[in-house]
């Protein structure tokens, strides 16, 4: 079993016994559910940078990353940084991160925070809303047209911007539907851990005008993003390279000033 089904069941498990204590009434209450939203794909659009930063403590394919840091000092920094968004992994078992991390970034920060997860029921988008994300992703590895427009719409209706992500031709044309507002391209195989951003480039042309296009993982450096726009990407998401720093803000506000430079 590679580990991207591996977390994908762990995830169904998980899930069922969050079901199973937290009913969605409860979630309902959060007084984050009345919050009006930030969008992520707004902030993109009208960006020069165009970073979106994540608050990554480990990894399956890099293990411990930054065990020491915490995720308010974390948030406040990549706002100080000018970032168009925040990335908060909330997944235990293989990221180390947590429901409360995106909580306490929502308390530290006014920037669109995407609660990044292996989503795979309906019930983990309103865990979204309740802790305070602008943006959801959805992996289109891991669920069926039928799944990523139900998921879509749902989020929609809560006011949540949509990442898709995608990491071959397949799983773009399976994907594209109006409920979309992103569409992110992984350069990393979620299934070997293989990185390489001429993926991003060779799907750039298959990706309708209309979607803000926005390439992850394993982006180190400026050139890799100087490489990048003219394939018309306007985002980047950008985890390691900023959280295995001392000071993720201070990295950030460099990689940002150098870019527009
Ligand atoms: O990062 C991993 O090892 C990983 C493994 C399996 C599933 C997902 C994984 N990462 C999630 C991400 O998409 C990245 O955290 C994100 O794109 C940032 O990547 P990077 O800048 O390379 O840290």
């Amino acid at each position: 079993m590679n580990i991207l089904d591996k977390i994908t069941l762990d995830k169904r498990k998980e899930v069922e016994l969050r079901k199973s204590l937290i009913p969605v009434s409860q979630l309902e209450q959060s007084v984050l559910f009345e919050r009006v939203t930030i969008s992520l794909a707004n902030n993109l659009r009208h960006s020069k940078s165009g970073i979106i930063a994540e608050h990554k403590r480990r990894s399956p394919s890099k293990s411990v990353i930054n065990n020491t840091l915490n995720v308010q000092d974390v948030a406040k920094g990549y706002e100080a940084a000018g970032v168009c968004g925040m990335s908060v992994l909330t997944d235990g078992k293989y990221f180390g991160g947590s429901l409360d991390d995106l909580l306490t970034a929502r308390a530290s920060c006014n920037i669109p925070l995407l609660r990044k997860e292996f989503i795979i029921d309906e019930y983990q988008l309103l865990e979204a809303k309740a802790y305070g994300a602008d943006v959801i992703l959805l992996i289109a590895a891991i669920l069926s047209k039928d799944e990523i427009k139900q998921f879509s719409e749902f989020a929609k209706t809560l006011n949540l911007d949509v990442l898709l992500e995608v990491h071959n031709e397949e799983e773009l044309h399976k994907s594209i539907m109006p409920s979309l507002d992103m569409l992110g391209v992984n350069n990393r195989n979620l299934k070997t851990f293989d990185v390489n951003l001429d993926i991003s480039k060779s799907l750039s042309n298959l990706i309708p005008d209309d979607f803000v296009k926005v390439s992850e993982s394993g982006i180190s450096n400026i050139n890799a993003i100087k490489e990048l726009q003219p394939y018309g990407y306007q985002g980047f998401l950008i985890g390691e390279n900023f959280m295995k720093t001392d000071n993720p803000g201070v990295s950030a506000t460099e990689f940002i000033q150098n870019l527009e430079k």
